[in-house]
């Protein structure tokens, strides 16, 4: 997957590590259409007692609705405030200092503000880096970690920016994070079947946006709840894909056969081609086809395990 090894998380994280005490203040870019399963699973714990500025990029592709919620969760938060924007878009990125200033507080009133770009690969982080500086100094590519010696420029608005920024593994322990980095294109070489990336998107779609889903592909109605046609078998992988098959209560796989159907053409022997509707149905919602759209909320985000249930050896009856 990617090649994040162990051996690269490792190195990604010592290098994070490395670099820490030089800064200030921690952007860290997230995908406003999913900012839970878009963060890197070890940076709160990494960045612990630095104050961070959550970038959400690709709001221009998100709902608005759901990214105000998503703002107003972070900015809830000590030493957190968050941002969302069309990265692309420079003029954007114009409060970016003031916030950047804000959180590092009245210590920093008598030299530049030191921040240093984090994320997982492909998310907006060069982009953000090169739309600050107001000319590229971070290349666009999918070098896990980071890969040359850094340099810090500056950025006007007294803040001084490291050119490379942080690459971290995406959260990919997660089963339905999993699903959804690898709907929004974030993830593509994951081991999740592809026909089954869309199974799951197209249930995800027929719970957050029915009106969406109805009106792109003229289907009249959306299936009723009915079990996953392939659910007992699944069901001994484990509890994680049976959250999944639940969520499918929609019945993904109806709907994308329906969306096949009309859309993909059929296979010879007249039977349809799950495959290519898997691939319309990806391509349209990453290409914003579907309209603006998210796809998870802060109610998503599920509960911290208790340090009890964290000691319980994973036998032990509860
Ligand atoms: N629609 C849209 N596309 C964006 C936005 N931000 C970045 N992109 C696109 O997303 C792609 C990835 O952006 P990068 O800046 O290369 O991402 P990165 O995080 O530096 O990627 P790695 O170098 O792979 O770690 C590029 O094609 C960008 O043009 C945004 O706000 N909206």
């Amino acid at each position: 997957m990617l090649g994040w090894y162990p051996g690269h998380m490792n190195k990604a994280r010592r290098q994070i590590l490395e670099a820490l005490p030089e800064i200030d203040v921690v952007i860290e870019v997230l995908d406003a259409r999913l900012p839970y399963s878009s963060a890197n699973p070890m940076l709160a714990e990494l960045t612990r007692h630095k104050p961070v500025l959550k970038v959400l990029s690709r709001a221009d592709l998100a709902d608005p609705e759901r990214t105000r919620e998503w703002v107003d969760f972070f900015d809830a938060q000590d030493d957190m405030r968050a941002l969302a924007v069309t990265t692309t878009n420079a003029r954007e990125l114009k409060r970016i200092p003031k916030l950047c200033h804000d959180l590092a507080g009245q210590v920093r009133a008598d030299r530049d503000v030191r921040v240093m770009v984090m994320g997982i690969p492909n998310v907006g982080k060069s982009t953000l880096i090169n739309g600050l500086a107001g000319r590229t100094i971070a290349k666009t590519g999918n070098e896990p970690a980071v890969t040359k010696r850094q340099q810090r420029v500056r950025i006007g608005g007294r803040v001084a920016l490291t050119d490379t920024p942080g690459v971290l593994w995406p959260k990919i322990e997660d089963q339905a994070s999993a699903h959804r980095l690898a709907t929004s294109g974030a993830i593509r070489d994951t081991a999740i079947d592809y026909v089954e990336v869309a199974v799951v998107a197209a249930a995800e779609l027929a719970r957050r946006y029915p009106e969406a889903l109805k009106a792109r592909y003229k289907l009249k109605t959306l299936p009723e709840y009915a079990p996953h046609p392939e659910a007992e078998q699944v069901e001994s992988d484990g509890p994680a894909r049976i959250d999944l098959l639940a969520l499918a209560g929609f019945d993904g796989h109806a709907i994308l056969t329906e969306i096949a159907g009309k859309r993909g053409g059929l296979r010879p022997g007249g039977e349809v081609d799950l495959h290519r509707g898997a691939e319309v149905l990806l391509h349209e919602l990453r290409d914003g086809k579907l309209g603006r759209l998210t796809l998870e909320t802060p109610a998503d985000i599920p509960p911290e395990p208790t340090p009890e249930e964290e000691s319980l050896p994973a036998d032990q009856p509860t």
